[in-house]
């Protein structure tokens, strides 16, 4: 390879693009040790060239035209940080067509469109990285793909929004409301342009479906992913998990039993001695389980402009590096096994119910009747007044229950005359048995 300089597309000059150049300005000496080249920004594509930037010294190569960058020659890779699925994919798939390589942030595309994407590279011998798609600063699907390639994963427990995590450390240790610090974590650009898809768990399901797919070499599909979000999660439950030994967490579940898998995300009641129950703001972390390896955990910033940067920017150097050895589009690895996914017979957990009764005798030996008749043993009952004293508050922590037993149990609660309301339902993990 005779030239001295790499050039780039970066396309999206928000949060992560800003911070892309920044990175590329402020380390280009390191950079250009590691790789051999230099590494020039040549134009970068944003949707309105009249806004005031945070880098005016980079207005000049400025521009609203894809094709500035997609039908420039001497352009070898694009940076893709605009996000969303249309046009991102268009100009990916463009990009490959025309044997550019792709470093991408983009969850949402690579959860829905990452086969295509990875096949459409792999025809062109072109290389796509997407290291800033999960858990922002993380290297964690460097470690998926490399550090874990001789172990089998059994489990991998994930905090990977950064946003639902801000809002829920918030509401737990200062007691504040959602809605306000929801627009905190706006303000600070660690949520999605449209942030129903943080809080509804839609961003966490997108990387916990990548996390899968990498870690258990399935071709996990988005629709594969059990979803719920935080919006129906309250200061309350938030205090009577705290009193019972609980942190509740946005967590993302991928467990293979055998060969069969599951993967969710979900509010869950984290015990507050497993390591990720103390993962605060904006902070992710990724706990891996493997055969051989056993118990591993990372842990970093989940978004933000400068960590996502640093991911984005890691993974141009790789690009490079393997266009200096002439090794692009070799290193990917289709997944390779059958997926089996599980029945919600298989699904085990421990579960955290809080339940309002009429405060009345025997009510706790009907509601604990519904959990024996399915062989499910309590480990922690609490029953509280609730109500000014007119009606009770029944909290219960299970041991092991299946899915599919516990949604029986809780339509059988509702079915009863004594219970009020099935106020909530969490998955327990991180303790004994989970
Ligand atoms: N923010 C974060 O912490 C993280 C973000 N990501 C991912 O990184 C990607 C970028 O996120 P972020 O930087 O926050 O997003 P921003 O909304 O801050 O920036 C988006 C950029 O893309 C440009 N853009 C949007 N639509 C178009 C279009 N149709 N054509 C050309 N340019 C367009 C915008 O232009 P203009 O400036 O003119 O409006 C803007 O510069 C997303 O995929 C996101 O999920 C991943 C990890 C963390
Ligand atoms: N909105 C996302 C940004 C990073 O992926 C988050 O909050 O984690
Ligand atoms: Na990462």
């Amino acid at each position: 390879m005779d030239k001295q300089t790499v050039k780039l597309g970066l396309m999206g000059f928000g949060t992560v693009g800003t911070g892309v150049v920044r990175i590329i300005q402020a380390h280009q000496e390191d950079l250009q040790k590691q790789t051999g080249l230099g590494i020039e920004i040549k134009r970068i594509l944003v949707q309105d060239a009249e806004k005031t930037r945070s880098i005016p010294s980079m207005n000049s190569v400025l521009t609203t035209n894809a094709s500035d960058l997609l039908d420039d020659p001497e352009i070898d890779v694009i940076v893709e940080v605009i996000g969303g699925i249309s046009p991102a994919r268009e100009y990916i798939l463009a990009a490959l067509e025309r044997g550019k390589h792709v470093v991408t942030a983009n969850k949402d595309l690579m959860a829905l469109h990452g086969g295509e994407i990875l096949q459409k590279a792999q025809e062109k011998g072109c290389d796509v990285y997407y290291e800033a798609s999960v858990a922002g600063g993380i290297p964690i699907l460097r470690a998926l793909v490399e550090g874990f390639s001789s172990d089998r994963i059994t489990k991998m427990m994930g905090i990977v929004n950064g946003t639902t995590n801000y809002i829920l450390t918030k509401m737990s240790q200062d007691g504040a409301d959602y809605s306000d610090v929801l627009k905190e974590a706006q303000a600070l650009g660690y949520a999605e342009a449209d942030p129903t898809s943080d809080v509804e768990g839609y961003d966490a399901a997108r990387k916990m479906a990548i996390l899968a797919t990498l870690g258990f070499r399935v071709p996990m599909k988005l629709e594969d992913v059990d979803v719920k979000g935080i919006s129906g999660v309250t200061k309350e439950d938030i205090a009577y998990g705290k009193k019972l030994g609980y942190e509740v967490k946005l967590l993302g579940l991928a467990r293979r039993d055998g060969e069969a898998i599951e993967v969710s995300v979900q509010p869950t009641m984290v015990a507050k001695s497993h390591p990720l129950a103390s993962v605060n703001g904006v902070f992710n972390a990724v706990y891996v389980h493997g055969e051989a390896v056993g118990e591993t955990m990372f842990y970093g910033p989940g978004a933000g402009e400068l960590p996502t940067a640093t991911a984005v920017v890691s993974d141009l150097v790789t690009v490079v590096k393997n266009m200096k050895l002439g090794v692009n589009g070799r290193g990917m690895v289709a997944p390779y096994k059958e997926k089996i996914l599980k029945d919600d017979k298989q699904k085990l957990s421990k579960y955290f119910l809080r339940i309002v009764v009429a405060d009345k005798r025997g009510v706790l030996a009907q509601i604990t009747q519904l959990l024996a008749d399915k062989n499910i043993s309590l480990e922690q009952v609490l029953q509280q007044p609730y109500n000014n004293g007119e009606q009770a508050e029944i909290i219960i922590v299970t041991h092991l229950a299946s899915k599919g037993d516990m949604d029986e149990v809780l339509q059988g609660m509702e079915e009863l005359e004594i219970v009020s309301e099935v106020k909530s339902c969490y998955r327990v993990e991180g303790g004994e048995q989970a």
